[in-house]
């Protein structure tokens, strides 16, 4: 069953597109990404699923509603942890907690929440003494504490040292395992990769592909990716006729392309043809970095 339906979603701002009809559903109980580079639109595709910014025009739905006309029944389904989220400095803990439950009818028990967000030992903190790790921990038990079906956590690991990012991976499978459905916005393959059941790549206001972090992987590109410094440059035209090519890329004078093993071979023909010198060659399988390199360079 579908919680979250987006259907040609659209806006501007002073004319410009940012969202550029952005379609695509979320199933009850996954962990459903939104990838892209920065400004691609993603908070405010978030944004409008949470009835916090008005639409163009496209149509949304969570678990049947409009975020728009029906507000305030979305905001006891879903709740949200948008970024730069940052509460009164001078606010504790279990101040924090309190408020937010004192805004929903039936919110849940806040004490065993703090207790799963290893929140307990800070709860007469003041949010200003709170590390980065903890603050992101306080916004997730903020997001929670309507009791909701649907959590929005947007660039929740943003700022965090790799222990923190570890820490916080768990907790959102941990929200997930307790029966909460998951929109995750990031621009961290790892993390998509890793939490991630269907992930969208939005690149300016589209969607360029929507699968499986290991589908992405298999229909971006060819599984293999060849990297190198060429000794002069090599024609566009003859690296455009590769066969197979998924890809070219030039950065700092280095080419990566990638393919499949025959575009290896072509690559290593041509570069003996051309009596060019590949420096520091390597040839290397495709990850989700290259498969987002390569959807979201492709889009138009
Ligand atoms: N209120 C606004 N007024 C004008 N322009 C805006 C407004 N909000 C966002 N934008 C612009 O819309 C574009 C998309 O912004 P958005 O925040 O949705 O992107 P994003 O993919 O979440 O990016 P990031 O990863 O940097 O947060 C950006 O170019 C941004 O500057």
């Amino acid at each position: 069953m579908s919680v979250i339906e987006v259907t040609d979603l659209r806006k501007s701002y002073g004319g410009r597109p940012v969202v550029d009809g952005v379609s695509f559903a979320v199933e009850e109980g996954e962990i459903f990404g939104i990838l892209g580079p920065n400004g691609a639109g993603k908070t405010t595709t978030v944004e409008c699923v949470g009835g916090l910014r008005v639409p163009d025009t496209g149509r949304i739905r969570v678990t049947g509603l409009d975020p728009v006309a029906d507000h305030e029944e979305v905001t006891r389904v879903l709740g949200a942890q948008l970024q730069q989220s940052e509460l009164q400095p001078k606010l504790t803990v279990r101040e924090a907690l309190e408020l937010y439950a004192s805004f929903y009818p039936r919110p849940a028990d806040w004490r065993p929440l703090a207790e799963r967000l290893g929140l307990t030992p800070k709860l007469t903190t003041r949010f200003a003494k709170l590390s980065g790790g903890q603050k992101q921990r306080l916004s997730i038990a903020l997001a929670l504490i309507g009791d909701p079906r649907i959590v929005v956590l947007d660039e929740l690991t943003t700022g965090l040292d790799p222990r923190a990012r570890r820490d916080t991976w768990e907790l959102v499978e941990d929200v997930r395992a307790g029966g909460v459905t998951v929109l995750l916005v990031t621009h961290f393959m790892e993390e998509a990769q890793r939490l991630c059941d269907r992930i969208a790549v939005i690149d300016r206001g589209r969607i360029a592909a929507l699968d499986t972090p290991a589908g992405l992987i298999r229909r971006s590109a060819g599984a293999t990716v060849i990297s190198f410094t060429p000794s002069a440059p090599l024609d566009d035209h003859d690296l455009n006729a590769l066969p197979e090519l998924a890809s070219v890329r030039h950065k700092d004078g280095r080419l990566t392309l990638s393919g499949t093993d025959e575009t290896v071979d072509a690559v290593l023909t041509l570069l003996a043809r051309a009596r060019v010198t590949a420096h520091q060659l390597r040839v290397t399988d495709a990850t989700l970095d290259d498969a987002f390199l390569d959807l979201t360079e492709t889009t138009a």
